[in-house]
């Protein structure tokens, strides 16, 4: 079989290989679109001979062009795929403008005004015109006028008569001029000049044989008019979408364009896609409800090809402090506790905000777990990074005022407010550029109504020189150098080093490094891989503008610069230790195994300022359908903005709440096993889990039970923790009756933080549960429970009512350890204790069940099915239900080895549970015995559950926990 074709199903080879002229693929989130377009762009290549340079591939993302054009280079082989013209619309059209924008007037070394220079042009606009409207919601009224194809003749045509159009018209008009003044173009122009471009001159595109699309459900008017045009030689056309998937309706984005191209090409053929190969069922149908909530949406098959999988989570947290604490808290506990099988590099953090990283970006830093951006702010957007570039940006296009005005002061050069406030109002009196004036002034020529000061007209006159100097070495330099060059050229004459360690005492070096990086970058430019990059074929009767001097070299670069959407990451080793943080818009196409979803409540996602409730709704399910195994999303209870209460989001809370798990996984070998079948990995060794567990620091734990699950605020010293079981069964009750306590406990736990925080909720335990007990005695008591945990007594002078260590033998328990046994634990000095899981009453771990699409005709729900007998046992051992009557005592015994502290000996009638446990328990549980006496404070947990698996083979695992761990860490 053809390389392409491997590993498809069905569908998807229908697609690659369909005959249709106009094609659509829809299907939802992780069923293959990109996969069957990719493989459908080799198939075009291999089976129809259409050359790759007469193929055009549109993707929405620089990110996702770039994978695309690795998984052909794999699949077609040669240079083929790098012939081929694939980026997003904006840079395709940004190269036939400067291939052929000549014909329509645009001289071909034009700058690109990105977001920030848009902006900056209208602030400039407002303080001038001293309008009222909000300049952000200018450019972007600007924008959607823009992307509905409404140039300014348009709407200079339909003005209405009011105030506020008429104000709005003058804004468009005279941010129209500036850029033309600027030779700007902003990204809507890109896609605007183009449509013009191709319109008047369809030669341009007469060699385009096939077209394709990906996101297209992202379109806008625009692109649907590009569509047209690109592919109007042969009108052969693929899109791959998924309307569930529109979240950029904010950027005009059309979700009715797949309907309209049905319409416009009445051929058009349909193929459906319906398996889902990313998501574990849980996460797939979960996220499926969310976005069955639009009754008015098509109902669509879905069909998952992994296991079930564990149960997403939604985690309470107190505020957003303390959910960036946790957040971190649990990528920890995963990476350490899945034995090498969760990466960091497998984890992202999805946001609806940008603002939201913040306090995650601290968080991650305090605890020296490197991360990347992604949609966040760009390399190409830091601060010392940005001054460079506007310098450059300023030799290229001295007539980019926004570049200029950037740079006019920084570094300071005595150039006040005042000054520039009065040579921008000569430029914008003589109709004229700000350089144009800001030469003149420096000349004395220019008409200016305040004198410069003499310090003032100094500084002007550097950067003057510095601008020209610069401008008279690209004459000289060698093309491809010239950036690279100009970049050294730029920081030399600044004094740049020096600067940036004035003004930047803490970090000042690494924004040095920052700097040499993009020297780096530049250098890496050559004239070959820009000619390569931006050639179109030849067609016959339209010329080619080529690529000649450093100048045009560099104002490519810019242009390369102006259109890249992320951060660039390190190195490939580098890259693969770091998570990634990103909007969730950014995140659209892309996937990882472990996402976690922040701030679901009301007014966050929905969005407060959102309009459209629909589309909110499909930006959490793109967050969603992200995920591979793992889900979580995190609420703050309390706002630290508004310091108001959260309130959960309108998504999550009708009905589907209930089937989220309160807290994280217990990462068990079901669990682990199950995470490695959905991403295709071998599961770890017991060896590696073990070695997890002993990585676990001082204030770790093997369970997610640091923090409450109610979202009270988690103590902030905790003293002392409780084992409920033990403590039961230290007042007298048996094992059976202790069982059947534990699911009221649990169920009252679920509302309470007591197994939790410690200190501050045992109190709130006990008064709920001893009502006869002042709130003083509480105190006192737990004053002696913390006495007893360094050594001075036990927990059992708490909870103790005189249960003996006779009658705990008599039941055939086991024995608590003394004093520093592992049911009562300092929390400063040791490590948690194995103890009951508290998400018990809600997840059982190890109880995934296994999705059989075949036969599961309604969808399988939290309620989990009994499919196997260990299953069975185990859905017993930890169900919160009253204790089925198939539970024998063994399957209670080995429920309770879960909770209750391990016996310093091992137990022989503990045998059978150790052989259940070895098959079906927690993995850690299997690790060989360590030395109890001389293990390291941190091995607390490893040590007490790897007695149980007993002394029959004394053997240690040779595994050494590293006192370095931050130190490494930072290392990495
Ligand atoms: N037939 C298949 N067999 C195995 N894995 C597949 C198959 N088709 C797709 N996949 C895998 O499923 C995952 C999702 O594929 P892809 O990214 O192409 O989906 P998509 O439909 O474009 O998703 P989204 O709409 O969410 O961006 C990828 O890891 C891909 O390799």
């Amino acid at each position: 079989m053809e390389s392409f074709l491997k590993g498809l199903n069905t569908a998807q080879k229908a697609a690659v290989t369909s005959k249709a002229s106009i094609l659509q693929v829809l299907a939802p989130p992780g069923s293959g679109k990109t996969k069957t377009l990719t493989s459908r762009v080799a198939y075009l290549l291999a089976h129809r001979g259409f050359s790759p340079q007469n193929v055009i591939c549109c993707t929405f993302t620089i990110k996702a062009a770039r994978e695309m054009r690795e998984r052909l280079r794999g699949l077609v082989g040669g240079d083929l795929e790098s012939k081929l013209m694939l980026g997003t619309f904006h840079s395709i059209c940004r190269r036939y403008l400067v291939t052929y924008g000549h014909l329509i007037g645009i001289p071909n070394n034009f700058g690109i005004a990105d977001s920030d220079d848009s902006l900056g042009i209208i602030k400039r606009l407002q303080k001038q015109l001293k309008f009222g409207m909000d300049p952000r919601a200018a450019r972007n009224k600007i924008s959607h006028r823009k992307a509905r194809g409404q140039t300014i003749e348009k709407v200079n045509k339909t003005v209405s008569k009011t105030a506020e159009a008429q104000e709005f018209a003058d804004i468009f008009r005279r941010y129209e001029d500036a850029l033309a003044t600027s030779n700007l173009l902003d990204y809507d122009d890109l896609l605007l000049r183009c449509v013009e471009l191709l319109q008047r001159y369809p030669a341009c595109v007469s060699n385009i044989e096939a077209l394709l699309i990906d996101e297209f459900q992202d379109t806008n008017n625009v692109q649907f008019e590009l569509m047209k045009l690109l592919a109007s030689a042969k009108k052969r056309i693929t899109v791959v979408g998924d309307p569930d998937q529109s979240i950029y309706g904010f950027r005009s984005a059309e979700i009715e364009n797949l309907k309209r191209m049905q319409e416009y090409y009445p051929g058009t053929v349909v193929i459906n896609l319906e398996e889902n190969y990313r998501s574990s069922s849980a996460v797939l149908h979960l996220a499926q409800d969310v976005i069955e909530q639009d009754t008015e949406r098509p109902s669509k098959r879905l069909k998952s090809t992994h296991c079930y999988g564990t149960l997403p989570v939604l985690r309470r947290l107190h505020n957003p402090h303390e959910e960036a604490a946790w957040i971190v808290s649990e990528i920890k506990r995963m990476t350490k506790l899945t034995g090498g099988c969760i990466e960091r590099s497998d984890i992202a953090i999805l946001l609806r905000s940008a603002f939201l990283s913040l306090l995650l970006e601290k968080a991650l830093a305090n605890a020296g777990i490197p991360y990347k951006m992604v949609g966040g702010r760009r390399f190409f957007d830091r601060v010392e990074v940005r001054i460079i570039l506007d310098y450059l940006r300023t030799i290229s296009h001295p007539d980019n005022s926004s570049a200029l005005l950037s740079i006019i002061n920084t570094p300071a050069r005595k150039i006040g407010d005042a000054t520039v406030a009065e040579l921008n109002r000569a430029a914008e009196a003589a109709k004229m550029s700000l350089w144009t004036i800001v030469q003149q002034a420096v000349k004395g020529e220019a008409k200016l109504e305040k004198k410069l000061t003499k310090p003032a007209e100094q500084g002007l006159k550097e950067l003057v020189t510095l601008i020209k100097r610069g401008q008279a070495k690209l004459k000289v330099f060698e093309p491809a150098q010239a950036p690279g060059q100009l970049i050294e050229l730029v920081a030399k004459e600044l004094h740049f080093l020096e600067y940036l360690k004035k003004q930047y005492q803490e970090d000042w070096e690494e924004r040095w490094e920052n700097v040499k990086e993009l020297s780096l970058q530049a250098r890496d430019v050559t004239l070959e891989s820009l000619t390569a990059e931006d050639q179109l074929p030849e067609v016959d009767g339209v010329k080619q503008a080529k690529i000649q001097g450093a100048q045009e070299v560099l104002s490519r670069f810019l242009a390369n610069v102006a259109l890249s959407t992320e951060i660039e990451s390190g190195e490939e080793g580098e890259a693969k230790s770091r998570i990634t943080i990103s909007t969730i818009h950014s995140a659209k196409g892309l996937e990882w195994p472990v996402v976690f979803v922040p701030a679901v409540y009301e007014g966050s996602i929905p969005h407060s300022r959102a309009e459209d409730t629909n589309e909110e709704r499909r930006l959490l399910y793109v967050a969603m359908t992200r995920a591979k195994a793992l889900l979580y999303m995190t609420l703050p209870v309390m706002q630290s903005r508004s310091e108001s209460e959260s309130i959960l989001s309108q998504f999550l809370s009708s009905g589907i709440e209930h089937r989220l798990k309160d807290a994280g996984p217990i990462f068990d070998d079901k669990v682990v096993q199950d995470i490695a079948t959905i991403l295709g990995r071998l599961a770890p060794s017991q060896e590696s889990l073990a070695k997890g567990v002993t990585m676990l620091e001082e204030n770790e734990s093997q369970y997610d039970d640091i923090w409450p699950l109610d979202g009270s605020p988690r103590a902030p010293s905790l003293t002392t923790v409780m084992e409920f079981p033990f403590s039961m069964l230290q007042q007298g009750q048996s094992l059976n009756d202790a069982m059947k306590s534990k699911t009221n406990f649990q169920q009252s736990a679920k509302y309470s933080t007591f197994p939790n925080s410690g200190f501050t909720t045992a109190s709130h335990q006990m008064s709920s549960t001893s009502p006869h007990i002042e709130p003083v005695q509480i105190q006192q008591k737990l004053k002696s429970a913390a006495s007893a945990s360094s050594g001075q007594g036990s927990i059992a002078t708490f909870f103790n009512n005189g249960t003996s260590k006779q009658q705990i033998e008599k039941e055939n328990l086991p024995l608590p350890l003394p004093s520093k046994g592992p049911h009562v634990t300092t929390i400063h000095s040791g490590k948690p204790q194995p103890r009951i899981p508290t998400e018990l009453s809600t997840h059982r771990p190890g109880l995934s069940t296994v999705h059989n699409p075949a036969t599961t005709a309604k969808r399988p729900r939290p309620v989990l099915e009994e499919t196997a007998e260990s299953n069975k046992r185990a859905y017993a051992c930890f169900s919160s239900s009253p204790i089925k009557e198939t539970c024998n005592d063994t399957m209670v015994q080995h429920a309770m080895l879960d909770c209750i502290p391990e016996p310093p000996k091992y137990n022989t009638t503990m045998s059978s549970l150790q052989q259940h446990r070895s098959n079906t328990g927690p993995s850690s549980y299997k690790s060989g015995m360590l030395n109890t006496l001389s293990k390291p404070a941190a091995l607390t947990t490893l040590s007490a559950m790897s007695v149980i698996s007993g002394p029959v083979t004394k053997k240690t695992l040779g595994v050494r926990r590293s006192m370095n761990g931050w130190a490494d860490r930072k290392n990495k």
